[in-house]
């Protein structure tokens, strides 16, 4: 089975690429997603979490109130890495899981969509890498707009990330996603014939 990374920076345009790239067949593991389901009430990860953090991150039904979570962790190095040593390996089972049942079903090429993928190092799960570029300008824009946060908050959460050059200097395929939608689909779906024709041809 081929492992596909596809990542990038914040609001850089990872789901718009996993949505066309899912039009077009491919079969694909969200590890957004997956920190969403780890985290429901009673789960031992939320368990971990409201034993650090204090019951006042919960909403009134019990579950994480994201924002606030963020609140803290975005605005705190110490706080952020804490959360992570939570979440990532509860997270990274689930994938490993995922990938195990894909491979039983012999899928042939499976994406791995996670925004983290290089500070993680999860990009070693790869076989190739596909970082989704949007300038600085754009991302910081559509991320203002999407999520309806002051310039401060938007570059309070890109700053928290590495930056996206550093994620573009070691991709395998850069998808620039400055343009409009259909620009970024015919860059997607030449690349993903390539693969598929490459496999094949390895057959
Ligand atoms: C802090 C939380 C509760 C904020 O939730 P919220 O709904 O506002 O954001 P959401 O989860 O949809 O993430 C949106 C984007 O934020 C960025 N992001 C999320 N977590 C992190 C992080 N730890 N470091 C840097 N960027 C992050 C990613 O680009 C992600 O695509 C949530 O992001 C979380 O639990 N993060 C820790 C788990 C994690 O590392 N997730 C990333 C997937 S590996
Ligand atoms: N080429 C484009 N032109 C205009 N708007 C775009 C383009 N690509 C994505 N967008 C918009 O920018 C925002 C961010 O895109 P998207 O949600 O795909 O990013 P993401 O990388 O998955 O974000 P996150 O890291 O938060 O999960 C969305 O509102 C999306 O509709």
């Amino acid at each position: 089975m081929f492992i596909l990374g596809l990542t990038g920076g914040i609001a850089s345009g990872k789901s718009t690429v996993s949505r066309i790239l899912k039009e077009l067949g491919a079969d694909i593991i969200d590890a957004d997603k997956i920190a969403r389901n780890i985290v429901e009430p009673q789960k031992d990860a939320w368990k971990e979490i409201v034993a650090h953090f204090g019951e006042e991150i919960l909403t009134k039904n019990k579950s994480i109130d994201r924002i606030r979570l963020g609140n803290i962790i975005f605005n705190d190095e110490n706080e952020k890495k804490i959360l992570e040593s939570i979440t990532h390996k509860y997270i990274k089972s689930e994938i490993e899981h995922c990938l195990s049942v894909l491979e039983e079903k012999r899928i042939e090429v499976i994406v791995l969509d996670i925004p983290l993928l290089f500070e993680v190092g999860w990009d070693k799960m790869a076989d190739e890498v596909w970082v989704v570029y949007a300038d600085e300008k754009n991302q910081l824009n559509r991320l203002i707009q999407r999520n309806n946060w002051s310039k401060e908050e938007a570059k309070a959460r890109i700053n928290s990330q590495m930056s996206l050059k550093e994620k573009v200097k070691r991709a395998s395929f850069v998808i620039d996603n400055n343009k409009d939608i259909d620009y970024t689909k015919k860059q997607v779906s030449n690349r993903w014939r390539y693969l598929r024709d490459g496999l094949k041809g390895n057959d």
